[in-house]
């Protein structure tokens, strides 16, 4: 990950003047899909770029070790070697950003990914009474301790939705800073859990908030709200990133987390970083695709890109 974000004093005039111009940004976000286009012989680099930007994700009450296990594996190993090769690149070695589990099912994954050999892969922990964040603060940040010790390098939080919602934007960041202390080394994500945030404008307040009290990510969604990861709510909160890197100097990383399913949309996500944040955001250090099936669609479409053309009339190696 990037140089961590040490945060600032909470300052409430950055807060006073934000506006969102909605129609605009809702234009934006519908053109990021056509207006620009991946030529077809960089698709499977673009493709291979998004896999390195991978949060490997399982959420689910019915998680265990060796789900755990399974997932793991597959951040270790997350394109067929057959394809690496057919698509003649040049790096085997390619892995996921991370792979994120719940506290209880850190260790798992840190002793499936030490057996694996694979322990530069990083685990992130989900934490403070995620999704909904209603337990005491004591209990949350206890949570992250806890978290940290059993060995997860990175820690996605979620923001008090109450605080935001009725414009406790000091109670917002004491708690974030709160939080980040108790992450010690680890790498602090900050989820806005935007579907749950009212309107774009808290969106944009809540984004400089969390990067003022030294949010290394913002990140979307927890994946359970009824809106997750959208274009619109993504560029404002880019948006916010930019203002910040111009105010400070600090580069803080972007997660869309939720719905994120399909290969095209991966390489959309990746040209809108490009276009608004530029190209040092382009990689698993500044931005993390949060999701737990992407993965297959991207390499349904690589195996087609290696495959594909001979389909018809050759017999495909389906192992
Ligand atoms: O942070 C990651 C999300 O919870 C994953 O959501 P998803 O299952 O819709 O991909």
């Amino acid at each position: 990950m990037s140089d961590r974000n040490p945060g600032i004093e909470f300052d409430a005039s950055w807060l006073e003047h934000v506006y969102v111009n909605l129609p605009a940004v809702k234009r934006r976000a519908e053109t990021l899909g056509t207006r620009r286009y991946v030529k077809k012989q960089w698709q499977s680099a673009w493709l291979l770029r998004a896999v390195t930007c991978i949060d490997l994700t399982t959420l689910s009450g019915d998680d265990t070790a060796s789900n755990v296990s399974r997932l793991c594996f597959k951040a270790k190993n997350p394109v067929r070697d057959d394809l690496i090769k057919g698509l003649q690149m040049e790096d085997a070695g390619i892995t996921v950003g991370a792979v994120c589990v719940y506290p209880n099912r850190v260790a798992d994954a840190v002793k499936a990914l030490k057996a694996a050999n694979a322990s530069h892969i990083p685990v992130a922990s989900v934490a403070t009474g995620f999704p909904t964040g209603q337990t005491p603060l004591k209990t949350r940040l206890e949570e992250i301790r806890m978290a940290v010790a059993d060995g997860a390098r990175e820690i996605d939080i979620v923001i008090n939705r109450e605080y935001a919602l009725t414009g406790n934007w000091r109670g917002v960041y004491e708690e974030v800073k709160a939080m980040r202390e108790a992450c010690g080394d680890a790498h602090l994500k900050t989820i806005l859990a935007t579907g749950e945030l009212g309107n774009m404008v808290n969106v944009y307040k809540a984004s400089l908030v969390c990067m003022m009290a030294g949010a290394d990510f913002i990140k979307t969604s927890t994946g359970k709200e009824g809106v997750n990861a959208i274009f619109p709510v993504a560029l404002v909160m880019v948006r916010a990133i930019r203002e910040y890197y111009q105010k400070t100097g600090y580069k803080v990383g972007f997660k869309p987390a939720g719905g994120i399913r399909s290969a095209k949309d991966s390489c959309t996500w990746l040209i809108l970083m490009k276009e608004e944040l530029g190209d040092e955001w382009l990689n698993g250090q500044l931005f993390r695709l949060g999701a737990s099936s992407l993965l297959i669609d991207i390499e349904r479409q690589l195996f087609h890109q290696v495959y594909g053309r001979y389909a018809a009339t050759h017999e495909i190696p389906m192992s």
